[in-house]
């Protein structure tokens, strides 16, 4: 900065600090924080719909509330009585409802309990400055909250006070609201930010409830998955998204998602599947089922063929994106006219097999690509309805605000997917249009993130809009996209192909290069981050834990946290996910048994049993001045600095309030 930037520069920051009194307490507030232990990062991934799952491990924070209850009452208080309060700070308002009708002495019940929440309070607030947790407190208790948290009971003339505090809680019947507000505290104390590495929709029942949780969250991050984006690409009006995001909620009986949950009329396509694949059985298209629901026979008919229409849909969708586009190379995937509708039979890659199906009442041979009117006025008025409904664009835009294609927080690299590899290890190119600049690297997820957010934001019907949607759907499936990372998507064979040989998807060369150590170094080179501190954070890839695979790759720099909370993938991980927890201790992985339900984790008190592994484990404890932010406040303090000289030297005037 030369220096008349410089002193404009301090000029204008003298306005939040007029006197030198009011810079050095703002300098001294800050060295105070930079001396703190830094907060607790955790990480999530591959949600996928699991809104119940999800939520509980949010609420029990990955052990940790069940930890530190134990660190405080392991020793004074029996399991039962250990696992009682972890459901009530986990479910409070279902647990109190229960508590209340069973508990004989409810006013004894409600003394122990609150003595007790307040302790945890004290005990996971300890590492924040009194400010920030002010900051967290609900605006009706906030006042006696902040009281509790710094009275000592044991000075005798304080006791009485606080005594008095809880009593006249109790008295004036807002316990049960206190309990509420306390608990609530203490989930959001012991998370201080999450990060969301992608793939929040499809395959479960309630991906919109878990949006709605994240869009109201304290503090969180986002690296877009290729579920998400492909969600993204449909609330924008791409029509192959919409199409992919109706088939897969049809493939997974999750249609609630769209209908109560984002209000998308799906009658237009239903009354169209039944008069155009009324002829037809549609069992190749009959819905998963997750295991303890049952469908009416009925339903599941009318599924299998809204299912099966929405797909040739899609397929003729994805026809014509692929042909307008070669820069794509998707070639390989314009299926529609490799079949022989009079054999019956189609043609990939030199291979002839059997179509399971040869039911297509709306293809047209010579031009299988073009939609029947019927067709068009279907995925027209499923356009309108997902760009008309609110709740999907307030959750799109949220995704677009807080999301990125990576991110680089506190030296880790944040990504879904992969950073797209050659064979040989080097990046692999991706050109946007023809004869245009190559994009590797970094330098292709920047292009990425980019075209996204700026087509996001662009006006209706521009080519940038166009442009934009496109590329959307190519990151949710082309063969160089760093969220998918495979080099096909083989969905339109397991429809219609017998010989699961077909089914193959090869990964990007990514994911077998990077579990070498040199691999990581490579990556963390190329986004300007020191390998020696740094880990990549994937989701993306279950981890098949009953194969013995491991979520820990390349010597401890890359971890996979895709451990499938979908439901749908337990069976083949064997276990519920991962989560990753960053605190001022170190890094640990924490491993999830499946979760049943929430209505067993009330009544019954189940919680999900994690098992916790030590990644690293910090010699000297880590505090906020290690951090990303801890650097952005060294030179807030700088600026400080200067600007106290500035005042010193004559150089800008103190003012001070009359
Ligand atoms: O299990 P399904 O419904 O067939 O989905 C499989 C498809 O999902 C994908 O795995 C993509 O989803 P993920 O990002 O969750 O892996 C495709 O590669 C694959 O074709
Ligand atoms: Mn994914």
């Amino acid at each position: 900065m030369n220096s008349e930037t410089e002193i404009r520069y301090l000029k204008l920051l003298s306005k939040l600090y007029p006197t030198i009194d009011e810079a050095c307490t703002e300098m001294i507030n800050l060295q105070a924080i930079l001396n703190l232990p830094k907060g607790t990062e955790h990480f999530l991934s591959d949600i996928h719909g699991e809104d119940e799952a999800f939520n509980h491990v949010l609420k029990n924070a990955s052990g940790v509330i069940r930890k530190k209850i134990t660190d405080l009452y392991g020793k004074t208080l029996e399991e039962k009585n250990i696992k009682s309060l972890a459901t009530l700070i986990y479910y409070p308002e279902e647990k109190l409802e229960l508590v209340c009708k069973q508990e004989k002495n409810l006013q004894d019940w409600y003394r122990i309990t609150l003595y007790r929440l307040i302790e945890i309070c004290k005990y996971t607030s300890s590492k924040y400055t009194r400010s920030k947790v002010r900051k967290m407190l609900p605006r009706e208790f906030a006042y006696i909250i902040e009281e509790l948290l710094h009275e000592q009971p044991e000075q005798i003339d304080k006791e009485e006070y606080y005594n008095a505090i809880i009593n006249t809680i109790i008295s004036v019947e807002k316990a049960n609201e206190f309990i509420v507000a306390m608990s609530e505290l203490i989930q959001q104390l012991v998370i201080d930010h999450l990060h969301i590495i992608g793939d929040i929709f499809d395959r479960g029942p309630g991906a919109d409830k878990v949006m709605e949780t994240l869009y109201h969250y304290h503090s969180v991050d986002l690296q877009w998955g290729n579920h998400d984006i492909l969600w993204m690409g449909a609330a924008s009006g791409h029509e192959a998204c919409i199409a992919t995001v109706v088939r897969i909620c049809a493939r997974y009986s999750a249609l609630s998602t769209l209908e109560d949950g984002y209000g998308i009329n799906l009658l237009p396509l239903a009354t169209f599947a039944m008069e155009f694949y009324n002829g037809d059985l549609c069992d190749d298209f009959k819905p998963k089922i997750s295991s303890g629901k049952m469908l009416p026979e009925s339903e599941i008919r009318l599924i299998s063929q809204m299912h099966k229409a929405i797909a040739i849909i899609q397929f003729k969708l994805e026809g014509s994106v692929i042909r307008n586009n070669p820069t794509f190379h998707m070639n390989d995937r314009l299926f529609l006219e490799m079949i022989d509708y009079k054999e019956n039979t189609i043609k990939i890659d030199g291979s002839i097999y059997q179509l399971k199906s040869g039911y297509f009442p709306t293809v047209n041979p010579e031009n299988p690509y073009l939609l029947t009117p019927e067709e068009i006025e279907v995925i027209e008025k499923l356009k309108y309805s997902f760009k008309k409904s609110e709740r999907l664009q307030k959750h799109m835009d949220f995704l677009i605000t807080k999301g990125s294609m990576y991110l680089s927080y506190n030296s880790n690299l944040l990504y879904h997917g992969c950073i797209p590899l050659n064979k040989d290890g080097s990046f692999a190119k991706f050109i946007f249009e023809e004869g245009g600049q190559e994009y590797k690297g970094k330098a292709l997820l920047d292009r990425f993130d980019a075209i996204v957010r700026e087509g996001y934001l662009a006006l209706e019907r521009t080519k940038e809009k166009e442009v934009s949607m496109d590329i959307m759907w190519y990151l949710w499936t082309g063969p160089l996209s760093p969220l998918f990372g495979k080099d096909k998507m083989t969905t339109f064979q397991k429809y219609f192909i017998e010989d699961k040989s077909t089914y193959n998807e090869l990964k990007n060369a990514y994911y077998t290069l990077i579990n070498d150590e040199h691999m990581c170094q490579m990556i963390f080179d190329e986004f300007g981050l020191d390998s020696q501190k740094s880990h990549i954070i994937n989701g993306h890839v279950p981890v098949i834990t009953k194969k013995g695979e491991s979520p820990i790759k390349a010597n401890g720099k890359l971890l996979v946290i895709d451990g499938g909370f979908s439901k749908a993938y337990q069976e083949k991980t064997g276990i519920a996910g991962y989560t990753l927890v960053n605190n001022s201790y170190g890094l640990f992985i924490v491993s999830h048994s499946p979760f049943e339900d929430t209505k067993k984790a009330i009544l019954e008190e189940k919680d999900i049993v994690s098992s916790i592994l030590i990644l690293e484990n910090e010699v000297i404890r880590k505090h906020v001045g290690d951090t990303d932010i801890g650097r952005e406040l060294k030179s807030s303090i700088n600026d400080l600095k200067n600007l106290i000289e500035a005042y010193r030297k004559g150089r800008i005037k103190e003012k001070f309030s009359k």
